[in-house]
């Protein structure tokens, strides 16, 4: 099997709005791999049919080699957006219960069960009723849930939200192991920054439609490039700049520029063309745009269009 999860023209619709339009991406075992969109997107809408929840209108999945259902969902763990626990349950009830729908013997459930919960921080807290725990505290019960089967497949809808930093850390530190063991391991956010610490490849989602999917460093190279740079003379109309803000005088002549290189030019040729030219430059620096400007960048600019 080459891919732990493969989605192929998937379309999904509500009445007249189409939730998941003609969507396709797959994810390869041990890799971890980012589900970013803003709200309403289709992310969830997305992973639910993955898990089975809901079927798609159109459309092919494979999870593990095979259609979503039972067979799959031995060795796939989930942690869905909306938390809920049965609350009459303990900590290691709840975890020994999804660890024995997995299949697991009861043994092999209580041991992993304890040894995940205390991992956790929990370990003071396995007979206490779900129903007494904090929700950052609950919230880790479900992981261990999602993560007991030491599934193949691992599919987080929004993990961090309401994780202090300390649990946001452990959360990905249990993301990076279990990718680490070989698991595809699939998430959604909002916040770029876990995105952009954890993944090797993100999709950007906008109004169900794929925007992109790669790299991250393929995704930083979507927007023009931006250099710092200082000059005698502006920047502006030089070769494949599009434009330059004076930042300031640094003295004896010379001014700090903020420069914008029109899209798809490479920063790289601008320096060729000032050192070929004789303009004289004392400093030449490029931007390293954040995962949160391409976002807007790509996911904005799709919203404005719609
Ligand atoms: N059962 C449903 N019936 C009707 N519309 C639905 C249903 N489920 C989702 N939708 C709609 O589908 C769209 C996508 O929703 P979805 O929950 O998949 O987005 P999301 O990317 O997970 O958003 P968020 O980040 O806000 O959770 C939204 O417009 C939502 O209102």
């Amino acid at each position: 099997m080459q891919h732990a999860l493969r989605l192929d023209g998937v379309v999904k619709r509500f009445g007249a709005m189409t939730a998941v339009d003609h969507l396709s991406f797959a994810v390869a075992p041990g890799e971890v791999f980012g589900f970013l969109g803003g709200n309403g997107a289709g992310k969830t809408t997305s992973l639910r049919m993955v898990l089975d929840i809901i079927r798609p209108d159109a459309g092919s999945i494979e999870v593990l080699g095979k259609p979503p259902g039972r067979e799959s969902s031995r060795h796939l763990g989930f942690l869905p957006e909306e938390r809920g626990l049965y609350r009459s349950m303990t900590a290691l009830e709840t975890v020994v219960y999804f660890g024995r729908l997995k299949g697991m013997t009861a043994g092999d459930a209580r041991a992993k069960g304890r040894e995940l919960l205390d991992r956790f921080g929990l370990g003071a807290n396995l007979k206490t009723g779900v129903d007494k725990l904090s929700k950052g505290m609950a919230q880790k019960v479900q992981l261990a849930t999602a993560v007991i089967n030491a599934p193949r497949l691992l599919i987080l809808d929004e993990p961090f939200s309401g994780l202090d930093p300390v649990n946001q850390g452990l959360l990905e530190d249990e993301i990076l192991n279990a990718a680490k063991g070989g698991a595809a391991v699939v998430f959604s956010t909002h916040v770029m920054q876990h995105a952009e610490r954890l993944c090797d490849r993100l999709l950007l989602l906008a109004k169900g439609a794929k925007r992109f999917e790669g790299t991250q460093e393929a995704a930083r190279a979507t927007l023009p490039a931006r250099l710092d740079v200082v000059a005698r003379q502006s920047p502006a109309g030089l070769d494949g700049v599009e434009s330059a803000t004076a930042k300031g005088e640094v003295g004896e002549g010379w001014t700090a520029w903020d420069v914008r290189m029109a899209p798809g030019r490479d920063p790289a040729d601008l320096l060729q063309h000032c050192t070929m030219a004789g303009v004289p430059l004392r400093r030449f620096e490029q931007h390293r745009p954040g995962l949160h400007d391409v976002f807007l960048h790509i996911v904005g600019s799709a919203e404005a269009r719609a």
